[in-house]
């Protein structure tokens, strides 16, 4: 069930973004978790963090959701690139829903604000689509960024394939803002195995705003993955 959009949060109502990096990256297949791979010399997980913290953004504390059994991991490169960033560090959980969960756990007791939840391992996320994305829950309760597929599209079964329209078709991404409350209420109900993003647990709850995202907001997934986001760093367009 849908509930009325949200009234827009005042320009100063606090934001907050919570940084999954929970995950063990069996994907990328590397010998260490692809969040503390290097790109140019620091960890994936330290430009993510890097670009939630401009000023201009107004986050008042990025939470960073890692295994525990990281902790010290991180720490020592955060001492290694002399990190002073401010930041709060929580336990991750079995899937992405329980990181973001736990992330979730930890802004308890809080009742005004808007919450940004990213991958962990999407340093590129340009500052715009931050902001576009903020300003957008900020209105109207939820959002998420999003870009148009840019190949042909199919959907397969065992009796073969059928082409799907491309046009009506969006490839999600993070960042995913939410008001605060809303996001609390939906990580509330029980986890589904169809949840494979915030949107997806919020949806039955309130309408999902889509926003344009960019083409640079890769996520590190794969090994070709880190190469293509060196190339992209080292591009003055970013
Ligand atoms: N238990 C988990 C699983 C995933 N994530 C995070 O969710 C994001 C998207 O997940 P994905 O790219 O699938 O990361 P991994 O689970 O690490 O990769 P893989 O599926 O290849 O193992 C990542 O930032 C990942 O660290 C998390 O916080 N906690
Ligand atoms: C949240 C996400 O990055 C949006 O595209 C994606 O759903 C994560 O999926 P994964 O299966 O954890 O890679």
């Amino acid at each position: 069930m849908n509930s009325p959009a949200a009234s827009p949060a005042p320009s100063n109502s606090p934001r907050f973004a919570i940084l999954v990096a929970g995950g063990s990256g069996t994907r990328m297949g590397a010998g260490r978790p692809k969040q503390f791979l290097e790109l140019l010399g620091e960890p994936v997980l330290l430009h993510t963090l890097r670009r939630f913290t401009e000023a201009a953004l107004r986050v008042q504390e990025c939470i960073v959701v890692l295994p525990q059994d990281q902790f010290a991991i991180w720490q020592e490169l955060c001492d290694q690139h002399r990190v002073t960033i401010p930041h709060t560090v929580v336990a991750g959980g079995h899937s992405r829903w329980a990181s973001v969960r736990n992330g979730l756990i930890h802004l308890q007791g809080l009742t005004t604000g808007t919450v940004a939840v990213h991958d962990g391992v999407r340093p590129l996320v340009p500052a715009s689509v931050i902001e576009a994305t903020f300003a957008a829950a900020e209105e109207h309760g939820a959002a998420i960024a999003a870009v148009a597929p840019k190949d042909s599209v199919r959907s397969v079964s065992q009796q073969g394939s059928f082409a799907l329209d491309r046009s009506r078709l969006r490839l999600v991404q993070t960042p995913q803002c939410f008001e605060l409350t809303l996001l609390q209420r939906a990580y509330q109900l029980p986890e589904l195995s169809t949840f494979t993003d915030d949107a997806s647990v919020v949806e039955d709850l309130h309408p999902i705003q889509l926003v344009p995202g960019d083409y640079r907001n890769l996520k590190i997934t794969t090994p070709e993955d880190l190469v293509v986001a060196e190339a992209l760093l080292r591009s003055p367009a970013l």
